[in-house]
């Protein structure tokens, strides 16, 4: 310990999330003080550019571009990762922990993919790896699981865990806000990633329901296991469509565990308007999680952003002081309790909105009926238009909303309607969640 009065700390990255963590320490320093009985220092902190214009209080002195000025200083005890990346956070980690010093992170692109080697790494050498900042932001949604449910045996974990893409369709949907212009405000805010891409195709949300889905099915989910589509290309027709049939369209992670099988995925989800996530809005997240025991419980939030990401990162730097001055080595990785086995599709199952451009003919109906009827896929609801006034003996649009069915037999109309000559193009696809159970 660098001092039995203060402990200090250093940073790697001083962006959104460091700048954040720094404002904390300054601002929030009587609180630490009166739950650790010493204070938190700030001893270096690693940035690209040492000549940009800073909007936190922090002494020059410390700021450095060498790394080892961090992960070599014998004055810090913990190394807080919060720049972000793969490839450089890695190796930076391996030698905090080879210099003895626990490590906070955020970095969820690192964890879902490195997570297992790190959590090695930190047991090797006694040290406390903690992320509850890469999932959700704000929310304490990792002690959750791993604390407050750790004797459950949890079911289901379903939510939206990524703040610029709610961000994004609340005002596409809410304000009839262009696509373009609501992604550049959730840059601007600080929420999207440094690139933008991981958050709208889904990857940043695929990210973390491997790290929640690891941790609350005590299963080796892999990034490659999470089916992952974005909404990048989501059309407003849609969202127009939703508000007819009473839908909100989300994005959702959901993962699921049954006889010890397990199906994880990150999609543009339509959900009923009763549905509890429906009304999660901005850059709030929010996640279900159903336990045996506990039944349903739901963890709500900011998901992004400054200080509410900092507050995260600041409970886990919290926690590893406690474990370093209590002497106890706080890591508390398990090894997976069970082997990986992925649900098949005819096991998985889902109620689905399809938006066809059909031609207008006599028959036409029957015949994508009958494509659902061979499958026994029942219709909720169906509406019919006719796509333009002057295209109102060629094209129509219709809307099919099924009842629950398996997922093969969703592909597998998916696939016959994409073959049939009365359907001109199916247009989207989209499922429907009701209930949370
Ligand atoms: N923004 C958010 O709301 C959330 C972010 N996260 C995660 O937190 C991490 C940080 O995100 P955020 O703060 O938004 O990112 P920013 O892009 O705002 O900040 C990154 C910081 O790291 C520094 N940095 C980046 N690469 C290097 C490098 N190679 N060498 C030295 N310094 C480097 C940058 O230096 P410089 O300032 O000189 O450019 C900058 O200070 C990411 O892993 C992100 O996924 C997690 C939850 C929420
Ligand atoms: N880009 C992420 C930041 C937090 O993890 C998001 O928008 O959720």
């Amino acid at each position: 310990m660098s001092s039995n009065s203060n402990i200090s700390v250093g940073l790697l990255g001083l962006g959104t999330v460091g700048s954040g963590v720094i404002n904390l320490i300054e601002n929030h320093q009587e609180e630490l003080v009166h739950e650790l009985g010493c204070g938190v220092n700030v001893k270096g902190v690693l940035v690209r550019n040492l000549d940009k214009t800073r909007d936190v209080n922090i002494n020059p002195e410390y700021l450095t571009t060498n790394p080892e000025d961090v992960l070599n200083n014998p004055e810090i005890d913990v190394v807080i990762e919060v720049m972000g990346g793969i490839e450089e956070a890695r190796n930076h980690i391996l030698k905090a922990f080879a210099a003895k010093k626990h490590v906070v992170t955020a970095n969820k692109d690192l964890i879902a993919l490195h997570g297992a080697e790190l959590h090695q790494a930190a047991s090797e050498n006694k040290c406390d790896l903690l992320y509850e900042a890469s999932v959700a932001g704000g929310i304490p949604i990792l002690r959750g699981l791993s604390d407050g449910l750790v004797a459950d045996k949890i079911q289901k974990v379903m939510g939206i865990v990524n703040g610029t893409t709610n961000y994004i369709l609340t005002k596409m949907d809410d304000e009839g806000v262009p696509y373009d212009d609501a992604l550049k405000e959730a840059q601007e805010l600080g929420f999207a990633e440094a690139d933008p891409t991981a958050d709208v195709e889904g990857l940043d949300a695929a990210r973390k329901m491997a790290i929640l889905a690891r941790l609350a099915f005590s299963t080796p989910v892999d990034l490659n296991d999470v089916e992952v589509s974005g909404i990048s290309d989501l059309e407003l027709t849609d969202f127009q469509y939703g508000k007819k049939l009473g839908f909100t369209m989300k994005l959702i992670g959901i993962a699921n565990f049954d006889n010890n099988q397990v199906e994880v995925s990150v999609q543009p989800v339509f959900l009923k308007s009763d549905h509890p996530l429906a009304n999660v809005k901005n850059e709030y997240n929010a996640v279900y999680v159903n336990g045996e025991a506990v039944g349903e419980t739901m963890f709500y939030g900011p998901g992004a952003g400054s200080l509410p990401t900092a507050t995260a990162v600041m409970s886990d730097v919290v926690s590893v002081i406690k474990n370093k001055l209590l002497g106890v080595n706080g890591h508390r990785f398990t090894k997976p309790r069970f082997e990986k086995v992925l649900k098949k599709p005819e096991n998985r199952y889902g109620q689905f909105y399809f938006r066809l451009h059909v031609k207008d003919e006599v028959g036409a109906f029957t015949t994508i009926s009958s494509l659902f009827n061979q499958l026994n896929i029942s219709f909720e609801r169906i509406l019919q238009a006719p796509i333009k006034p002057e295209n109102r003996n060629e094209l129509a649009e219709v809307i099919v909303v099924t009842h629950e069915t398996s997922l093969d037999k969703f592909k597998k109309v998916l696939e016959d309607l994409q073959n049939v000559e009365v359907v001109e193009e199916v247009k989207s696809y989209f499922r429907i969640e009701g209930d949370v159970e």
